[in-house]
């Protein structure tokens, strides 16, 4: 069985990435097995090494959009690509709008170690 945070890393993570053209989110929203059932509205991945990612879960405690506290917000800004569903996609053809950002992100945390297991936002 995957692992929460391993769940994290293979929608989340993207150390060596990057949306070289606007197929990125098409092509990483399948590969990482987003799009079977359903497509995934949105998705963000995140262009930093793992450990930077998980060292966010040091920063201090701040509230996640569904009410726990255990969410916490990067430092400083990140490398990310936000994916979004286009409105004309029809599952099982899922077709994404790929937008490379520069944003704060705030993940959840969980677990010992205490590691990333939840994408919050990115402000
Ligand atoms: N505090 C918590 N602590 C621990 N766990 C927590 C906590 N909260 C939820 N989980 C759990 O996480 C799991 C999960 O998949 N939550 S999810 O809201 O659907 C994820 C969102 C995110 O993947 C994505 N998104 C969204 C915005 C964006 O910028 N970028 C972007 O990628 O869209 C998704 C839907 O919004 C679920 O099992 C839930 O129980």
């Amino acid at each position: 069985k995957e692992s929460w945070a391993m769940k994290f890393q293979r929608q989340h993570m993207d150390p060596d990435g990057y949306p070289t053209n606007s197929s990125y989110c098409n092509l990483m929203m399948r590969r990482r097995n987003m799009t079977k059932g359903w497509c995934k509205p949105v998705n963000t991945f995140v262009h930093e090494p793992l450990v930077d990612v998980q060292a966010i879960c040091l920063q201090g405690n701040i509230t996640c959009k569904n009410g726990q506290s255990n969410c916490h917000k990067s430092s400083s800004s990140m490398n990310i690509t936000d994916c979004r569903l286009t409105n004309g996609s029809k599952y099982p053809n899922c077709v994404y709008r790929t937008s490379q950002k520069e944003r704060q992100i705030i993940v959840a945390c969980e677990g010992n170690p205490y590691v990333p297991v939840h994408f919050d936002a990115s402000v």
